[in-house]
This record gives C-alpha cells, sequence and structure tokens, in this order.
C-alpha cells in the first residue's frame, strides 16, 4: 500500500491543532487540538470519524511533547504512521520572501526563522512544529503554506504605511496581510459556484473567526485586505482591538503607567469583543447576552454585549465599503469563519449597512446559513451574498500533496 495521509499542522504560541487527510478518499480522517500548552491545564482532544470526541490531560506539555501525544493518539486512533506521506504547515508570517507555499529545507527553515521579528507571537511556534516533525519522522517531506501569501499582489500603494520610507526600507515595516489561505479557498470557491470568469471579477471575503480580516479579491488577486504587518490591524476581532488612532500608546502609557508591551498585550488580548463587552470574546455567547431577558444578564451588561456587536458590524461593514475601491465593484461578498458561517445576525446588520451597494439577503436562506444551496444567501446573484465554509486545512493538504508530488516529478 503507499502513503497516502497528509499531516497538517497549525502551531499557535499555545496550541496545536492538527488534521490528517487521506486525499486518496477525499477524506479527513483525524483532527486534534492541544491547548494551554505550558500550563497545568494543557489538554489534548482528538477525534476520528468512527471514534467521537476524546480528552487528554497533558499538564505541562510544550509543542514537542504535544506533538508526541497526538502521535500517539493518532496510532491510538487506528492510523497508521507509516501511511504519513508529507506534512503541512500553515506559517503565519512570510514576510516579502514567499508569494506561495513552498517544500521546507535548512534555507527555507532559516528564512522562516528571520521573519519571527515580525511575527514574534506566531513564527517561533510555527518553526518548532517543523522541528518537531524533523526529530520524530526526518524522512518525511515538509511544506510550509503562509498565511501572507496569497496578499502579497497587494500593490505599492496598499501595503505602503505613511511613514517614513527607511522604516520599509530597514526594518520590513509594511502592510502584508493574514489568513490568506482562507481568502484564496474561499475566493476561488466563490468563482467556480457563481461560474465567473476565472481572469474577471471583484470580490470581497471576510474571514470572522477569532481573528477577522476582509480582503478585496480582484480576477483571482488579493489587492488589499485588512491586516497589515501583524494582524492587530482592521477589523474588530475576538480580542484584537483592530485599527486605532496609534498616538495611543503614547496617551496610554502617561495615562496608565503600562509599559509598552503590557499596552500591546492589551490590544491584542483584552480588546475587542472582550474589551467593549466586558463579557465575552465568543460572538455567540455576545449575542446570546443581547438577546437574553434572564435576569442573569443585568441591562448593562445586555447593553454592552449590543455596543461590541454594532461596532464589530459597523466597523466590518465600513471597511467591505472601502475595500470596494480596490475592486472597483462588486459581484459577490462571502462571508466565512466561525462567524461569517453561523451568525446570520451578524450578516444581517453588515449586508443591512450596506444596502446602498445592492446587496439584499434572503431571509430564508440566511437563517439556514446559505447549506441547502450553492451558499447564496441573497435575493440576487449580482451582486451575490454568499456563506463558504473556509477549508484552510483542507487547502493546505493539496499544497504539500501537489509540492511533494512536484519535487518527485523533477
Ligand atoms: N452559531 C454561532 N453563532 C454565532 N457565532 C458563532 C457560532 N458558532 C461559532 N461562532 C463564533 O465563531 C468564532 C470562532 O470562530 P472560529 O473560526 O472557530 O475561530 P478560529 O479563528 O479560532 O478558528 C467565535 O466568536 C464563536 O462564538
Ligand atoms: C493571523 C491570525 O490572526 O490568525 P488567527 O485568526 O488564527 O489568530
Ligand atoms: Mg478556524
Amino acid at each position: 500500500m503507499t502513503a497516502s495521509l497528509i499531516l497538517v499542522l497549525n502551531s499557535g504560541s499555545s496550541s496545536l491543532k492538527s488534521s490528517v487527510f487521506d486525499l486518496q478518499q477525499n477524506q479527513e480522517v483525524f483532527t486534534a487540538l492541544a491547548e494551554r500548552l505550558l500550563t497545568p491545564q494543557a489538554q489534548l482532544t482528538w477525534r476520528t470519524p468512527e471514534s467521537g470526541k476524546q480528552t487528554l490531560d497533558i499538564a505541562g506539555a510544550d509543542h514537542t511533547a504535544a506533538f508526541g501525544q497526538l502521535i500517539a493518539a493518532m496510532t491510538n486512533a487506528g492510523l497508521n504512521t507509516n501511511q504519513l506521506h508529507a506534512v503541512g504547515h500553515r506559517v503565519v508570517h512570510g514576510g516579502e520572501a514567499f508569494s506561495a507555499s513552498v517544500r521546507i529545507n535548512d534555507t527555507i527553515m532559516n528564512t522562516i526563522e528571520q521573519l519571527a521579528h515580525l511575527a514574534p507571537l506566531h513564527n517561533p511556534a510555527n518553526a518548532e512544529g517543523i522541528r518537531a516533525v524533523q526529530r520524530l519522522f526526518p524522512d518525511l517531506p515538509q511544506v510550509a503554506v503562509f498565511d501572507t501569501a496569497f496578499h502579497q499582489s497587494l500593490p505599492p500603494a496598499a501595503y505602503t504605511y505613511a511613514l517614513p520610507y527607511a522604516y520599509y526600507k530597514d526594518h520590513g515595516v509594511r502592510r502584508y496581510g493574514f489568513h490568506g489561505t482562507s481568502h484564496r479557498y474561499v475566493s476561488a470557491e466563490a468563482v467556480a459556484r457563481l461560474d465567473l470568469d476565472p481572469e474577471s471579477h471583484r470580490l470581497i471575503t471576510a474571514h470572522l473567526g477569532n481573528g477577522c480580516s476582509a480582503c478585496a479579491v480582484k480576477n483571482g488577486q488579493s489587492l488589499d485586505t485588512t491586516m497589515g504587518m501583524t494582524p492587530l490591524e482592521g477589523l474588530v476581532m475576538g480580542t484584537r482591538c483592530g485599527d486605532i488612532d496609534p498616538s495611543l500608546h503614547d496617551f496610554l502609557a502617561q495615562r496608565t503607567g503600562l509599559s509598552l508591551g503590557e499596552i500591546t498585550h492589551v490590544l491584542n488580548k483584552e480588546s475587542g469583543l472582550l474589551g467593549i463587552s466586558g463579557l465575552s470574546n465568543d460572538m455567540r455567547t455576545l449575542m446570546e447576552a443581547a438577546e437574553s431577558t434572564s435576569a442573569e444578564i443585568t441591562e448593562p451588561q445586555r447593553a454592552r454585549a449590543q455596543l461590541a456587536i454594532d461596532v464589530f458590524c459597523y466597523r466590518l461593514a465600513k471597511a467591505i465599503a472601502s475595500l470596494t475601491v480596490a475592486t472597483g465593484g462588486l459581484d459577490a461578498l462571502v462571508f466565512t469563519g466561525g462567524i461569517g458561517e453561523n451568525a446570520a445576525n451578524i450578516r444581517t446588520q453588515v449586508v443591512h449597512h450596506l444596502s446602498w451597494l445592492g446587496l439584499n439577503l434572503d431571509v430564508t436562506a440566511n437563517l439556514s446559513h446559505g447549506r441547502d444551496q450553492m451558499g447564496l444567501v441573497s435575493t440576487t446573484r449580482e451582486p451575490a451574498v454568499m456563506v463558504i465554509p473556509t477549508r484552510e486545512e483542507w487547502l493546505i493538504a493539496q499544497d504539500t500533496q501537489r509540492l511533494v508530488q512536484a519535487s518527485w516529478d523533477h
């Protein structure tokens, strides 16, 4: 039997997400999440189509230990690691070095490590995941799929900050954009489903998960996006503030005595939906609180949850409208990510702000999240509003398979 499984790893600063695909069967055969790494609460959960969800306490585990436990869980679940064919990694920052996925070698590893200054929360963990695989499976080919790669087509007018130009030349200070794998997948899917001309279309894709970004896609290329040099810029997110006045650091440092590092932490981890609501970073919790009539939620709490939702939707609509400057029109708006795929009320509020663009929701299709159709949730196809579930891991597996195959063919 030939090896046919592709392992996909997404290493975060304190988590390790993984999927295994059998591409011959076009099936996801294993999925796992190790979270709260390096804390006493570290735990590994995994599932296979047959086994349902299982959990293991891995208190104190780092990425390497978690990876070992994950491979043990895979084996216990009945998967044979000899069947692994290649490993694909989500790597968050590829800087200007990568505009496509690449097969990993020592030079590529060095470049990923050198880019750590641009993504200190993400790239070191990504590199650690690659090394953990190298140690356990030295012969397996590995591929890096960069969040930034799809956005390397941004023109200078979209990626240049209005700062002294030397910061770009000397330090790489520019807008890069993230979630590129998701924007690439859902935009290609929208073009196929709507039967648009691959050479001539104008889309806005909104990836709304814990991190959120929107992207202007014209003729298959990303022309602008809301995230910038880091994933902090742009939309309101679960715990990230998105766009703010850059003079805020200085103001807060003077008023509160917090250090620059502490303020950056507040903007990344204590802001966004969580910061405004004071309740949760989770959109579902906020939607429930905003609708709640129970005495457990006080009126001020309810109002703050609603305010967080209103700011989220208003800022998203404003960003979508501004991205149409890059596309010069709109054939389709695509929602994806946990919020985009599941929160009908959020789509309603955002599309309502944009009705002047000719966008109109079909109430029934929107309530069923477009699941019984091609993902269309608007009354018209021109322009269309769509819900397309993202498949970042699947696209990473596809790129991995393609690159490993290509290097054997040469
Ligand atoms: N049914 C739902 N209604 C509203 N929000 C939802 C629903 N399901 C998931 N979400 C929201 O999706 C977000 C998580 O998105 P997800 O794409 O899973 O995150 P990640 O970026 O971590 O992959 C959370 O805010 C969660 O509340
Ligand atoms: C880059 C980024 O913001 O990723 P995530 O949404 O997974 O946090
Ligand atoms: Mg996700």
